[in-house]
């Protein structure tokens, strides 16, 4: 079970220490939304050239010009980049001819997307690499939790790897881990902890007890 770390509202020089401080418990790092967003994926080809060890993931949040923007983050040096699952099946297809021509994993992002088990079914049948559960950080703000979500994603797919985020913390993290994920995000939890290094490191080794 790997961590994934979301860098979301950091700036570039905050976000490359923070990463340094916790390199050991870090399995993907995340260059989230809104930091590719400001920083663009300059901010990947950064991550990636200091941390060559990582795996990055872009969360680019495709939702139109599947082939071409994954393209920019696979080439910015992206191990894996997301798209919307709730986008057209050609955007979805674009992304993962992008991810497939270079070796990389494609993962679809299932915020917003109204009928799960369906929509599984046709994001296995095209060959998604990654399928994320999700509780957006606006819907966090309204109390709501990735859980349930995660329950009937295990009880729907088939071949893809399952991802989870949404407001995880040291707290919570032994819910997610007895669900068997294969990724566990998390983004606040750590990097506004007032103490980020043993939050990482307790998420850390809640993963570990399940490996
Ligand atoms: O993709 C995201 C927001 O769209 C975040 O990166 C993800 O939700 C993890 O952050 P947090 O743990 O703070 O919810």
């Amino acid at each position: 079970m790997k961590l994934q770390v979301a860098l979301d509202e950091l700036k570039l020089n905050d976000a490359i220490k923070l990463i340094e401080d916790i390199r050991e418990y870090v399995d993907i790092i995340e260059i989230g939304t809104p930091f590719i967003i400001a920083e663009g994926v300059h901010a990947v080809r950064k991550f990636k050239e200091l941390f060559p060890e990582k795996e990055i993931l872009s969360d680019e949040k495709i939702m139109d010009g599947g082939y071409f923007e994954a393209e920019l983050g696979f080439e910015a040096g992206a191990d894996y980049v997301t798209v919307l699952s709730v986008t057209d099946n050609l955007t979805i297809q674009g992304c993962l001819k992008s991810a497939n021509e270079q070796g990389k994993k494609v993962v679809a992002d299932m915020l917003c997307c109204a009928d799960l088990s369906t929509r599984v079914q046709e994001l296995e049948s095209m060959g998604v690499h990654i399928l994320a559960v999700h509780t957006g950080a606006d819907q966090q703000a309204e109390g709501r939790r990735p859980i349930d979500d995660l329950k009937l994603m295990k009880t729907l797919v088939n071949k893809a790897q399952v991802a989870v985020a949404g407001g995880i913390n040291s707290k919570t993290v032994k819910d997610y881990v007895a669900l068997d994920p294969d990724i566990i995000i998390v983004g606040s939890a750590i990097s506004n902890a007032s103490n980020p290094v043993e939050e990482a490191r307790l998420i850390k080794a809640a993963l570990k007890e399940r490996v």
